[in-house]
């Protein structure tokens, strides 16, 4: 079997001009790992975490790697497998993709991007729109048509068909419905599992992390200050100022994990 695919951030300090955002976060996550989450409340750093880990912000300290290279400056080869194996999905990925596009061009287009990968699963157009939630019909509606939820459900279907080693959700389902987003969280575990992609989940909400993760790291001012199940922190006597902040805000959610 192939080498599974790292992801690592080691000690990463990283911001913008002017502004330090991340302070020392070391996450490592490789093909075939059971989702993790990162939660925290606005302003933490969550994105800016994504951003680096897409190789997008040069880290001022630490580093991030794909199998062992730094992320921002891979040479165009590694560049190549790394885009295939590691894939970001955030709020808007669709508006980089033509809107003119059908439901089934787009997911189409992931999946010949699979099959060139070598990453076929046998997965047809109607069962990628099962797990995601959408009708068949669906896959006759062109990208500029759907609503927000929508979008970020058929954004969701696209980087299932392509299947990749580890897949880095930022706020994927911010316009779904809550109803509907435990379900659709399940459904995607299950689905991500099966196929072995392991999923770095970012986001503020709490339900979600906790129904699909099993090991969280909570943000906060840019540095990871507790980890563990997301119920056991939420529900333990000491805890760090943000994870009280987070269940205070989440009463609901922490009555149900007592
Ligand atoms: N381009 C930028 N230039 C300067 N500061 C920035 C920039 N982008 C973000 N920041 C600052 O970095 C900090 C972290 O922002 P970030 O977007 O990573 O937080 P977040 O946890 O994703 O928040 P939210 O949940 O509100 O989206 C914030 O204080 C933000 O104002």
């Amino acid at each position: 079997m192939a080498t599974p695919a790292v992801l690592r951030a080691d000690d990463l300090w990283a911001g913008y001009p002017g502004a330090s955002v991340l302070r020392g976060v070391t996450l490592e996550v490789r093909g075939g790992d059971a989702p993790v989450g990162v939660v925290g409340p606005s302003g933490a750093g969550k994105t800016t975490l994504v951003r680096a880990l897409q190789g997008r912000l040069r880290p001022s300290r630490g580093s991030v790697t794909f199998d062992g290279r730094p992320v921002h400056r891979l040479p165009r080869r590694e560049n190549k497998a790394f885009k295939a194996a590691v894939r970001f999905t955030s709020q808007d990925s669709l508006t980089v993709t033509d809107p003119r596009l059908t439901v089934a061009r787009s997911l189409g287009v992931a999946l010949g991007e699979a099959r060139k990968a070598g990453r076929s699963h046998g997965t047809s157009m109607n069962d990628l729109l099962e797990t995601v939630g959408l009708a068949p019909h669906f896959a006759a509606r062109r990208l500029v048509t759907l609503s927000g939820g929508e979008k970020q459900r058929v954004a969701l279907a696209s980087a299932i068909a392509t299947r990749p080693e580890i897949l880095v959700l930022d706020e994927p389902l911010t316009a779904v419905d809550p109803q509907a987003r435990a379900d659709l969280a399940r459904r995607l575990a299950t689905v991500l599992g099966e196929l072995g992609t392991a999923v770095v989940l970012v986001s503020h909400d709490l339900e979600l992390v906790e129904r699909t993760c099993p090991q969280v790291h909570v943000l906060a001012e840019g540095t990871f200050v507790a980890t563990g199940r997301l119920g056991e922190l939420l529900t333990a006597a000491e805890q760090h100022p943000t994870v009280r902040e987070l269940a205070q805000a989440a009463p609901l959610a922490v009555q149900r994990f007592r």
